[in-house]
């Protein structure tokens, strides 16, 4: 049996599809229990006169008294407590660096599904669920041995010694397996990473069904934000009720009692404060339609390797694994040493040898694989040597304030630009075909705005400090988010199409100097269009006369003319315009637009005064009238809301109309549509008054209401009995509108579900399983289509965010601003393959999860020794004022990737977040049924 959520209405893009959905049970990371209030996950301020920690354990710490209220039952009566004072007093030296967040998780599920009634052994034996949470795979993992079994063995027994003085009776199941097992495995394989604007993943949260629920897949329609309350509270999600209605593949009572429990507002209640997730679409979807999250990084899923025999197949291939294993090897090589510049020098010979050049002349060659700019290998590569580069740069200017070194600084500055650029085109490639990239894409563009400015400045010769500045802020760029819920979709795409055509025709003028001195670059004929790979990849636009002329390399500009300098700046205008677009008619309202957001309301861009700023100065803001009118006359289009609305056109409601109530959308997807109580009238659906969504439970519909297109209920579908979505075993969903698959999610042939490409759910344990290449099995292979395999390694959290790389914590202002490839600690890929935040690398750099066994590749030390802050430390004398600027208390140490030493830290390298999440495995195991 296996649920799923699907939208009970149709939505457009950028809806919320549910409310801010309260936590089932929280931990924070072990590396954030001193930073952060362990009830609400907010940062502890450094002299909080509200500080307060536990008398008993004094391992977690609040923010106030109403957290340390709310939270202290739980804390003690789940066992958390006391497993904080036999773990510190008991556990050797080498089991205190394990990471405990899952197992104080699954305490705190436990007590709380408890407390509920939620757990009887019998249901949770017959089930294979626990307070409605799959926890399928379980006995399969146990059977097959192995570190991910020895993980739940050793975990549950550490619960079961903290759950034994308070524990009432001992609730043992079946097939030796305890209810500790089950709810350590529930939150392997539910539980999500919870990040927060930029910082590091904080922790982890597992939600009940209207969350858990969600499915993966590839090509998501949804994606999910974390809200902090009671300081955000205005973030939360306004939905007044869930878009979205559970679905389920045979009968379950257990779940159905759990969902109703979770509908009745239980988890409310007892997590006051944890941080609340709210799930929106990406994508316009049909009533009907299942809503798909993804719980991996898409960039994986989507940039394979090509074989030139075949050009249309991706494939995997030893050598392909090879050369990713030698990439990550060699990232944490260089990052251990400190020493960026040498890391960039090996990936780049490593990258040069590889990377296809022309597909033409590489069908001669006698070489079979080769990668190309797409190839998820070429496109990490790409990050971490822009954000190297830029790392670099930025050391050599604070190690050489007087600047002697302007010659260095002038080349890395340019190389992160250039590696900035192909990274972004990249990823818009992909997000033309595929929009779940939007927020990639935002992230990238921006970074690269940010890089060609740290260039620009550079070009000047002076630090940033010093230069005249123009500022002109974005103020009719709007960013009300509620205003661009939402957006009509074809409106958007050509808007993006619009900005793209600048984008690739400043980028092609730029590129033959930015990418000159960089033979991976040289190689790359066209940084935004990759239709030059072949007919296989998507050709996106049609190159002007002068682009062609440009693209043909016949002239390639060596020396810095004025006019590229101009069109250096646009281009940063441009990318920077275009990524706070995306990110403002998505509503992403995490990373992207709190960074966009930071110091002010009116987001403003420097423009640097070059030989002749008042020219300049001029021709660039007339770029910027040019792409704000654009993203404009998308808003003017947009529809509108309100009678305040009605100078821009667009659907109004007047004072007297009655439109029903006053926060209907008017004019979504169709124009002019009035929703009137729960009646939807976009697509036909008419709620009549005997239809009921949520009074006893899940969906119940009458006898005479036709759905068509969305949930038909056949005649053995039962709706009754404990008011839940019940449908019999008999039930096909698959062909009109039930329970849909996605494009890529082959639910046929034999009858269970069949992964698609590379993917492949069908591994040891439960989680999501990469193919051939990448197999946790018995041992940590880092290969390169990643490996979700045990069902809690790769978790990344809803926001992640690839810009730039080495990365420095919010409230600093590194020149990234605030980007990089963030994930957070316990799946970090910031320079490679990470390891959990209890490896010793601080949650940076070369990270691997807990359970990982890197034995046959890269290899970390018991304890590590990468300091506390991660990889690559910046020496305490650095002033980042200029571009990489690091925070008064120089802290970036808690998570930090390519951190330089002593003070300054760029906390997090190469961060991913919240959009990717390889949620705590969230994957399927073989045995799972669809
Ligand atoms: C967070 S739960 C999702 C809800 C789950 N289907 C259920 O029945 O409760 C994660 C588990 O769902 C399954 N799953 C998620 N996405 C899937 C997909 N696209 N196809 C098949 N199984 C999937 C896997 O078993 C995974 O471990």
């Amino acid at each position: 049996m296996a649920m799923g959520m699907r939208a009970r209405e149709s939505v457009n893009m950028s809806e919320d599809l549910t409310q801010a959905i309260a936590p089932y049970a929280t931990a924070l990371h072990d590396a954030s229990l001193q930073s952060h209030c362990s009830s609400c996950f907010h940062r502890i301020p450094a002299q909080s006169p509200h500080d307060m920690s536990c008398t008993m354990c004094g391992s977690v710490r609040y923010c106030c008294s109403d957290c340390l209220i709310s939270d202290c039952e739980v804390h003690s009566s789940s066992g958390e407590c006391c497993f904080f004072v036999k773990h510190l007093r008991e556990a050797s030296p080498s089991t205190l660096t394990e990471e405990t967040s899952d197992i104080r998780a699954a305490l705190r599920l436990l007590y709380s599904l408890e407390t509920r009634g939620l757990v009887s052994s019998d249901s949770v034996s017959s089930s294979n669920r626990i307070g409605g949470l799959s926890a399928s795979g379980i006995r399969e993992v146990l059977e097959e041995g192995g570190e991910i079994a020895e993980g739940v063995l050793e975990g549950s027994l550490l619960m079961l010694s903290a759950r034994k003085s308070r524990m009432k009776n001992y609730v043992g199941l079946s097939n030796g397996l305890t209810i500790e097992k089950v709810a350590l495995w529930a939150v392997m394989t539910n539980s999500v990473e919870v990040q927060i604007s930029e910082e590091q993943s904080l922790g982890i949260a597992v939600y009940g069904p209207s969350f858990s629920w969600f499915n993966h897949s590839c090509c998501p329609s949804a994606s999910y934000r974390f809200v902090l309350v009671p300081q955000n509270e205005g973030c939360t999600s306004n939905k007044p009720e869930s878009c979205v209605v559970p679905v389920s593949k045979g009968a379950a009572p257990d779940a159905w009692h759990a969902w109703q429990n979770e509908e009745a507002g239980f988890a409310h209640a007892q997590c006051k404060y944890g941080p609340r997730v709210v799930v929106r679409c990406t994508k316009p979807i049909n009533k009907g339609d299942e809503v798909f999250i993804t719980y991996i990084d898409l960039l994986q899923t989507r940039c394979d390797a090509r074989n030139l025999k075949s050009p249309h197949n991706a494939v995997t291939d030893p050598a392909i694994e090879d050369l990713d294993n030698n990439l990550q090897q060699a990232i944490s090589e260089y990052s251990f040493l400190d020493d960026s510049k040498a890391c960039c020098d090996v990936i780049e010979s490593m990258l040069s040898e590889n990377l296809m050049n022309d597909l033409q002349q590489e069908e001669l060659s006698p070489r079979k694989y080769i990668l190309h700019p797409l190839h998820h290998i070429s496109v990490s590569s790409f990050m971490i040597l822009a954000s190297a580069y830029r790392c670099s740069a930025f050391k050599s200017s604070t190690d050489n304030l007087h600047g002697e070194n302007c010659d260095f600084i002038f080349r890395m500055t340019k190389a992160a630009a250039a590696y900035s650029i192909v990274l972004a085109g990249a990823t818009h490639h992909l997000f033309l075909s595929e929009c779940s990239f939007v927020t990639l894409l935002s992230h990238f563009l921006l970074s690269t705005g940010q890089s060609i400015l740290d260039f620009a400045e550079c070009i000047k010769g002076e630090t940033r400090k010093n230069m005249p500045e123009a500022i002109f802020s974005f103020a009719s760029c709007s960013t009300n988010s509620a205003k661009h819920d939402s957006v009509r979709y074809n409106q958007f795409r050509s808007t993006c199409e619009k900005f793209g055509k600048p984008l690739l025709s400043l980028s092609l003028q730029c590129w033959p100097f930015l990418a000159q001195g960089l033979p991976c670059l040289e190689k790359i004929k066209n940084p935004i269009d990759f239709s030059w790979l072949g007919p296989a990849i998507f050709q996106a636009f049609q190159l002007s006369e002068e682009d062609s002329f440009n693209l043909s390399g016949k002239h390639a500009p060596a020396t810095l003319i004025e006019q590229q300098k101009e069109c250096i700046l646009s281009l940063a205008v441009c990318c920077i315009t275009y990524s706070k677009y995306l990110a403002r008619s998505k509503s992403f309202l995490f990373v992207t637009l709190g960074r966009l957001e930071e110091s002010s309301s009116d987001w403003a861009v420097k423009i640097f005064d070059l030989n002749n700023g008042a020219k300049v100065y001029s021709r660039i803001k007339e770029y910027y009238l040019h792409f704000a009118k654009m993203a404009d006359e998308y808003d003017r289009s947009s529809y509108r809301r309100s009678g305040a609305d009605d100078e821009e056109g667009g659907y109004n409601k007047t004072n007297t109309g009655d439109y029903g109530r006053s926060g209907d959308d008017y004019g979504r997807d169709t124009g002019l549509f009035n929703e009137s109580g729960n009646d939807d009238n976009e697509s036909g659906y008419k709620n009549t008054n005997t239809d009921e969504y949520g009074s006893t439970g899940s969906y119940n519909k009458s006898n005479t209401d036709d759905l068509t297109g969305g949930f038909n209920k056949s005649g053995t579908d039962d709706y009754s009995g404990g008011g839940g979505y019940n449908k019999s075993g008999a039930d096909d969903y698959s062909s009109s509108g039930g329970y849909s698959k996605s494009g890529t999610d082959n639910y046929s042939g034999s009858g269970g579900y069949n992964k698609s490409g590379n993917n492949d759910y069908s591994g040891s344990g439960g989680g999501y399983n990469k193919s051939s290449a990448g197999d946790y099995g018995s041992e940590y292979k880092d290969s390169s289509t990643g490996d979700y395999g045990r069902g809690d390694e790769y978790k990344k959290s809803s926001s992640d965010d690839y810009d730039g790389g080495y990365k420095k914590s919010s409230s600093n202002d590194d020149g990234y601003g605030g980007s990089g490839y963030s994930k957070p600690s316990t799946g970090d890929y910031d320079s490679g393959k990470n390891a959990s935040n209890t490896d010793g690398y601080g949650g940076s750099g070369y990270n691997k999860s807990s359970t990982d066994n890197s034995e046959s590749g890269y290899n970390k030390s018991g304890t590590g020794e990468y300091g506390s802050g991660g990889g690559y430390n910046k020496s305490s004398t650095d002033n980042y004022e200029s571009g990489y600027n690091k925070s008064g208390t120089g802290d970036y140490g808690s998570g930090g990737g390519y951190d330089k030493s002593d003070a300054g830290d760029y906390t997090g390298g190469y961060n991913k977040s919240s959009t990717d999440e390889y949620a705590t495995g969230r994957g399927k195991t073989s045995s799972d049924d669809y």
